[in-house]
């Protein structure tokens, strides 16, 4: 390898040919690799052990040994190691100054022992010479430097040398300092990562515990951990004028939410004003928001209050907040910023005290990007957000949601409609529910009116959620195979109701005992299975 300029102009030999040419040079480019490689990971023995091994490869030194102080006991301990024979983990150095990593840690000034064998003393903790064993009988070096941070001295780095580099010990240590620099650097920023990580997990462990425990609003149904996480929010912002955004899909259940705000906040016994923004035309959303003066426009024969005045003291829910015009978001974005306003037509300025929830199913950042919402009525309206998860992503919800529909339309329709029958279950539970909440309430809704038995069958169920799996018709490729498939299911239910008794359960199902006797032996249905079932 060539000289460098700076080798060459000294007019003396390059510093000693240990890494094959000029040293300077390739140990500038051994530290770019260290750099590189202190950089991966989080982890520190994914950054470390690489750049223990680009030292090694690059300079001849051998037995990469990294050791940290604890920041909670104070101890050495040996963080990482190249030599796997020693298990790393176990060694603990004890208190600083006890044994000879520990003297150079507490002095902050690197150490070289050129004969390990000739050197290893009394003072050398047990630890220690396990440690470094294979060196001491190799008859090999070691060189130890401290790692620091700004002025704190965070730990060592050491490797040893075989007995035939010796002469360059020097130059090892020099280098070694460098390296160390970077090696702190990578210690305290993973010191620092992994406290905060800790503190977010314990947090995080802290919340959902609070989140177990806490209250579940009424007329909110499901017990998922992800309404839980709702619930949590609800009861976090109901009692504060916080301005909330629920986001969530179509029929997710995002109005059910703003009304249990309201109803859990201190404005309960005052007005709740709902506007559907994207039910209202673009010609007069201002005007049924703000209110118009007489003769304001044609039609205009008397003034009339707008919602938010109707809303003063109390709450005003904007559903689809995504849907307003540009105009109209620049008069809301004065009513967020200073609570005041003018009707359509009007000069007088009125002023309003109400709590605005909003909601939308829109991807607002979008809208922002492709300039159809303002980013600074954004910013007001994104005070507190809560998202209503898809029912898909609460399947466990899916039960509680149906039980709770069945008896409010059973009630409803004064229809005595007691369960849903497994089938049924099966395939409520595997649908994707694109509609959500709204739409399981419409299907239970529609089961309700069509069942005649007090119970709701697979067949009661839109054909959109015959899955063919989840209704037992999974390989029912033909109609024949179809019918049976029903069939079958119908035996088993009516065999159910009636605790397995051949003869009630015919009777239920129009047939005489011989002809179900025949189906249950078509279908290999076992009659006495339901005789202990629920009816
Ligand atoms: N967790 C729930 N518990 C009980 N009923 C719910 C729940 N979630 C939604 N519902 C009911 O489902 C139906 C649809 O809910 P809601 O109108 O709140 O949905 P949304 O997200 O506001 O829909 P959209 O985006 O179309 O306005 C309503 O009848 C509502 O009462």
């Amino acid at each position: 390898m060539e000289e460098c300029d700076r080798c060459a102009s000294a007019k003396k030999p390059p510093t000693p040919a240990l890494f094959g040419g000029c040293r300077l040079m390739r140990e500038f480019t051994v530290l770019h690799d260290i750099s590189t490689a202190l950089s991966q990971g989080f982890e520190l023995r994914e950054a470390i052990l690489p750049m223990f091994r680009k030292v090694t490869e690059a300079s001849g030194l051998r037995r990469g040994i990294l050791t940290v102080l604890s920041r909670e006991s104070g101890d050495l301990v040996v963080e990482e190691l190249e030599d796997d024979s020693v298990p790393a983990k176990s060694l603990h150095l004890g208190q600083l100054e006890s044994g000879y990593f520990g003297a150079v840690a507490a002095s902050g000034e690197p150490a070289v022992i050129p004969q390990l064998s000739a050197t290893v003393t009394s003072d050398w903790l047990p630890a220690e010479r396990d440690l470094l064993r294979a060196a001491i009988d190799a008859g090999e070096s070691l060189i130890m430097v401290p790692i620091r941070h700004a002025q704190e001295i965070l730990g060592t780095l050491s490797f040893t040398r075989p007995p035939a580099g010796q002469a360059h010990l020097e130059a090892d240590e020099r280098f070694l300092m460098v390296v160390a620099g970077q090696v702190g650097l990578a210690v305290r920023f993973r010191q620092i990562a992994k406290e905060r990580f800790d503190a977010l997990k314990e947090e995080n462990v802290r919340l959902m515990e609070q989140i177990q425990k806490s209250f579940i609003p009424e007329g909110l149904i499901g017990r998922s951990s992800a309404m839980r996480m709702v619930y949590f929010h609800v009861d976090q912002v109901a009692s504060s004028k916080t301005t909330v955004l629920i986001r969530g899909e179509t029929g997710a259940g995002k109005e059910r939410v703003a009304t249990t705000i309201w109803e859990a906040s201190s404005r309960k016994r005052r007005p709740y004003v709902r506007v559907n923004c994207a039910a209202l035309p673009e010609s007069i959303i201002e005007s049924e928001l703000f209110g118009h003066e007489k003769g304001a426009f044609t039609g205009a024969l008397s003034l009339r209050k707008g919602r938010f005045e109707l809303a003063q003291g109390g709450t005003i829910f904007l559903d689809e907040i995504g849907e307003i015009s540009a105009a109209t978001q620049a008069k809301l974005l004065r009513v967020l910023q200073e609570g005041t306003y003018e009707r359509v037509g009007g000069t007088e300025t009125l002023h309003v005290d109400v709590r605005v929830i909003a909601a939308t199913n829109r991807n607002l950042e979008k809208m922002i990007e492709d300039g159809s919402f303002r980013l600074d009525l954004y910013y007001r309206i994104n005070v507190f957000p809560i998202y209503v998860p898809p029912l898909r992503e609460r399947r466990s919800d899916i039960l509680e949601l149906a039980d709770f529909f069945l008896e409010k339309y059973a009630r409803q329709n004064g229809k005595a409609v007691l369960r849903i029958s497994t089938p049924a279950i099966d395939m409520l539970m595997a649908y994707h529910w694109p509609g959500n909440v709204r739409e399981l309430e419409n299907i239970i809704e529609r089961a309700v009116l069509l069942s005649t038995d007090g119970v709701i069958h697979s067949y009661h169920l839109p054909p959109t959620l015959q899955t063919g799996e989840a209704s037992n018709t999974a390989s029912a490729s033909t109609l024949a195979e179809a019918v049976d498939a029903l069939e079958r299911e119908l035996i088993v239910e009516a065999l159910k109701n009636h605790r397995g008794i051949v003869a009630q359960a015919a009777r239920h199902l129009g047939l005489t005992e011989r002809v179900l006797g025949l189906r249950l032996k078509k279908y290999a249905i076992d009659s006495r299975r339901f005789r202990t079932a629920e009816a």
